[in-house]
């Protein structure tokens, strides 16, 4: 799967967003892999060998929850001395304001509540949580109701900048998704041909960078290796000869190693060589010079951080047969200005430009010894055999969505988990209903629903009026507040700011094994702050079910059952509970930390009932590549650091708080504040 190069979703060209354009009826539109649930119907259980519980935050106040409303519209509770209206009452002002008819709507029932405090804080009097479960998110205090008038945007849609040429260089509005939004720089060589409309690289990922990089660097730009046709090395460095699919013949660069992200034709290629060489041994290549065209495009080194490792070269390379035959290379930053450059050119002379970039990753380069000593054993392991666990963990992985999953295990011989099937989807069992999109509502903005105009999106309504996502798609609400993401009625497209989490993971991540905690999850490049990561896939069981399969869980002290309990009162069971144990995505493998670097949101896209929202991961602060990620299982309000938030409760609560917490299983997070077991069972 290479997102970079064929969007998930079909976009909504930024020209539609135009002042004059007149409202649009909903436009029915196609929607990511995440976004439709498959029935897969009741599930056979087997042998039950693990188990996690992870509990959602709870309200603050055990208020009924959204009675008579049929299920329709998540009830939004009351905070402590908040004061609540009928929806009555709200949907009177709203049609007598707006006109705006809403299908789907409930017959009564819904409240909402003018909170007490400021809007967006989360509440300080929760109370603590004494469930076996590991992790909550914490119900959200809405913000103040406005009457929800969607209507169309104003003509004031910030225009894209230019980069002084008139070319776009971002749009503003919603840079999150830069396939929309971004313009690719053009190599300015007149000779330099323009690739053919369907092969135009794709925009830079969003979260490939820290931001201080972002700031001063050029975007770094994904394109597809062809074929590769030779290696020389050039001052002991491999550069390798590459056919860019798409591109003629004429535009064949040589790209040091570091810059391919490619492992198995890399592999094929030096298979084909080293086999070649057996048979004409003796015979010297001849060196090709790379042509004026060629070396408009310049490359950005980035040697890997761990060259040694399997990490750096074994990837499994995508869902489709098209991405398992046509591998990617890191084809960096155009440098804007033609240079000649012969093929011994020294690194400083195919380095880009950007001052920024040009730092940061000298800063990384090891001295030219040990970096050709690096480079000889990166090819060794790329020319090597896969060893058959790995092999089959990367098969498990290979249908996951998003950027490629690498698998690395420096431990021992360990394979993947046998009984676990990787899904990126939740999975409906007896008892859980499906999702009615009949009973969905949506908003009016046709044009999109802009951060900058929240009070005129009916999804904002839903939940505290507060925009979650900023400008980059990175949540700044807090932690354990509700989430209502746009949906299939929404009258936006799929290139609307407010839908995120159901466009899926974007960032690269690798599993790899821990010494003292199984299988773990890394980053693979920085992740800013803010950033979705994951949402938490598996079965929706029932409570009763997720009871059941606990115990057996229990048994071996892994636990994998994550309640879905943001609605749920601090003395009540939830209703339903996801459990990842037999079918998940990577968040099945996510380890729990003291100190960790996710928090979990629930999140509402396309079910009607809060009861049964989605669970999902974003980065609480910036992320090193290499970081192992991780979430406090024990975190039972809103995944904040109990003490960040000046000790109100709503972070992390302490151990001894709860009386179901044992010491059996001993936690293995090394943070510097661990509370020294896990919240296990
Ligand atoms: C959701 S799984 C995480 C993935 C797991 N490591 C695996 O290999 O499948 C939860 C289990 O991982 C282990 N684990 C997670 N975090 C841990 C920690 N900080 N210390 C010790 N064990 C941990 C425990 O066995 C726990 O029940």
């Amino acid at each position: 799967m290479n997102p970079s190069i064929t969007p998930r979703v079909p976009l909504f060209h930024s020209g539609d967003q135009v002042d004059s354009a007149p409202p649009q009826a909903p436009q029915p539109f196609r929607l990511p892999p995440t976004f439709g649930i498959p029935n897969t119907g009741p599930l056979v259980s087997g042998s039950l060998l693990r188990s996690l519980t992870v509990t959602l935050p709870r309200p603050p106040v055990s208020e009924p929850a959204n009675a008579g409303s049929s299920g329709v519209w998540p009830s939004i509770r009351a905070a402590p001395g908040g004061q609540t209206s009928s929806f009555h009452s709200l949907l009177a002002t709203w049609r007598r304001d707006s006109g705006v008819t809403y299908p789907g709507l409930p017959s009564g029932g819904f409240t909402h509540t003018t909170p007490p405090s400021a809007p967006g804080k989360p509440p300080t009097d929760v109370q603590k949580d004494t469930s076996t479960s590991l992790h909550s998110v914490k119900d959200r205090i809405p913000a103040t109701l406005n009457p929800p008038t969607c209507v169309a945007l104003p003509n004031s849609l910030p225009h894209p900048p230019t980069d002084g040429n008139n070319r776009s260089v971002s749009w503003p509005i919603a840079p999150a998704f830069p396939a929309l939004t971004q313009t690719a720089p053009q190599p300015v060589a007149p000779t330099f041909p323009a690739p053919a409309a369907d092969k135009l690289p794709a925009p830079p990922e969003p979260v490939e960078r820290n931001e201080k990089e972002e700031a001063d660097s050029e975007p770094e730009i994904e394109y597809e290796v062809e074929t590769i046709l030779d290696r020389e090395l050039r001052n002991g460095q491999p550069y390798y000869l590459i056919k860019w699919k798409g591109y003629a013949e004429t535009d064949n660069t040589w790209e040091p190693l570091e810059c391919l992200n490619c492992p198995d034709l890399l592999r094929e290629f030096l298979a084909q060589r080293s086999a070649k060489a057996g048979t004409k041994s003796g015979k010297r290549k001849t060196k090709a010079k790379p042509t004026l065209s060629a070396l408009s495009m310049t490359a950005l080194p980035t040697l890997p951080s761990q060259p040694s490792r399997e990490s750096s070269v074994r990837e499994a390379t995508g869902a489709s047969p098209a991405a398992s035959t046509a591998p990617k290379a890191v084809k960096p930053a155009l440098v804007k200005t033609v240079k000649v450059v012969t093929a011994d050119a020294s690194d400083k002379a195919i380095r880009p430009k950007a001052a920024g970039v040009r730092k940061a990753h000298r800063a990384t380069r090891p001295p030219p010894q040990r970096r050709h000593a690096l480079h000889r054993g990166l090819e060794a392991i790329m020319a090597a055999p896969l060893k058959p666990n790995i092999q089959a963990f990367l098969a498990l992985v290979r249908n996951a969505q998003g950027p490629p999953i690498s698998v690395v295990n420096d431990v021992d011989d360990e394979g993947p988990p046998t009984d676990f099937t990787y899904v990126d989807h939740l999975i409906y069992t007896a008892g859980v209903p499906q999702p009615d999109r009949d009973a969905l509502c949506g908003c009016q903005c046709p044009r999109g629903c802009a951060r900058e105009f929240p009070g005129r999106c009916a999804c904002r309504h839903q939940d505290g009026d507060e925009f979650p996502y900023d400008h980059n798609g990175r949540v700044v609400i807090e932690p354990g507040y509700l989430i209502v993401e746009c949906n299939s009625k929404c009258a936006c497209g799929p290139e609307c700011p407010n839908r995120v989490v159901q466009r899926g993971m974007q960032v690269k991540l690798e599993i790899f094994k821990t010494p003292h905690k199984g299988w773990g999850v890394r980053a693979k490049q920085t992740i800013p702050k803010g950033t979705f990561i994951s949402e938490y896939a598996g079965e929706i069981l029932t409570f009763a079910e997720s009871l059941r399969r606990g115990e057996e869980y229990d048994n071996i002290g892994r636990t994998y059952l994550f309640n879905i309990d943001h609605e749920t009162a601090d003395d009540e069971d939830p209703e339903y509970t996801v459990d990842a144990y037999h079918y998940g995505n990577v968040t099945h493998f996510f380890n729990h930390s003291c100190e960790p670097n996710l928090a979990v949101y629930p999140v509402l896209i396309d079910h009607p009932h809060v009861a049964l929202h989605r669970l999902a991961f974003f980065a609480t602060r910036a992320i090193a590549k290499g970081e192992e990620l991780t979430f406090d299982y024990h975190t039972d309000r809103t995944g904040v650091d109990a003490e960040s938030d000046g000790g109100t409760g709503d972070g992390v609560s302490s151990v001894s708080n709860d009386s179901k917490l044992t010491l059996q299983l001993k936690c293995m997070c090394g943070a510097k504040k661990c509370r020294g077991a896990l919240h296990a069972v």
